[in-house]
């Protein structure tokens, strides 16, 4: 959610178009280009075990005063710049960092509009990072070898934070799902909100039919962002693909929307904290 870089300190972006379901996708869809790309890059280089391990490098302890493990040293410290120029100000931006462990912005704050229901709002990072630790990172990296190392752990960090922050932002993109298809008819959701009823709340945010075409396109992203067009000009011969087109996939399937409906569902039990009951019935009366 860009700004418009002017003095006048308001985003370009207006409610109506935030709330489009429409606007919201063709969001979903650009990032899904990020995302391949970026792990096309991750995929460069080995697992890389210690980079995941907390306390590994004794470097790291003595000179930063850090225990956790190195990517997530190297997350606090990008995170922490990023910061400084308020990208997590944006209502679609999120830090891995506990936002007390991270500097204030240097300039004043931007006036975003209200979009989101505040006391919804939900950080699904930590369960973002501990799955693309112990299934994406040694999915995409098997290629090298199994527990391969390659000591690359600068340029495999650089590459993880910019994964981690595309997918992060791709599932908190969820919030802005669910309080459209809430404000399309907030009828069907108040009582199962109320009811606690997660399975039901699920049910009312798949679009099965939606899923199935991002996988189809999704599929042919990676085959042919992934290709591996100098051998193919040269030789005359297909190279060896960047990344394997079914891992992506399956990160997908099984991580990324899975993930996405997870930050959805919550959001929507919290959606009615702190209104009053008249301002529920109100809502349950608006179609
Ligand atoms: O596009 C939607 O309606 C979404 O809720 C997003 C999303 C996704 O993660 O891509 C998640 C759930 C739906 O079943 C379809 C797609």
């Amino acid at each position: 959610m860009s700004s418009n870089g002017s003095s006048g300190q308001h985003t370009s972006v207006d409610r109506q178009t935030l709330l489009s379901l429409d606007h919201i996708r063709a969001v979903l869809i650009r990032l899904e280009d990020t995302i391949v790309f970026d792990l096309i890059e991750r995929a460069q280089y080995a697992h890389n075990p210690p980079m995941y391990a907390p306390g590994a490098f004794k470097e790291l302890r003595e000179k930063e005063n850090w225990e956790a493990s190195w990517v997530e040293w190297f997350l606090k410290e990008t995170e922490a710049a990023h910061a400084k120029v308020r990208r997590f100000d944006t209502p679609d931006e999120y830090p891995f960092t506990p936002i007390e462990q991270l500097p204030k912005a240097i300039l004043p704050p931007l006036t975003y509009p209200d979009v989101l229901f505040k006391a919804a709002v939900v950080n699904a990072n930590s369960r973002i990072w501990s799955w693309y630790r112990d299934d994406v990172v040694p999915a995409i990296t098997r290629k090298h070898g199994l527990q391969a190392d390659d000591g690359q752990y600068g340029s495999a960090a650089t590459r993880d934070v910019e994964v981690l922050s595309a997918v992060s932002r791709r599932i908190h993109f969820g919030m802005f799902v669910s309080e459209s298809k809430f404000q399309s008819s907030p009828a069907d959701f108040i009582e199962p909100i109320r009811a606690r009823d997660r399975v039901k709340l699920e049910a009312l945010i798949t679009k099965p039919a939606v899923e199935a075409a991002l996988l189809v396109r999704l599929a042919e992203k990676a085959k042919v962002y992934g290709q591996d067009l100098d051998t193919l000009l040269a030789a005359g011969k297909q190279g060896t693909a960047k990344i394997d087109t079914e891992e992506v996939v399956r990160i997908y399937r099984e991580r990324i929307i899975p993930e996405t409906k997870v930050v959805e569902v919550d959001y929507l039990l919290k959606r009615l904290e702190g209104l009053s009951e008249e301002e529920v019935a109100n809502l349950a009366n608006r179609r």
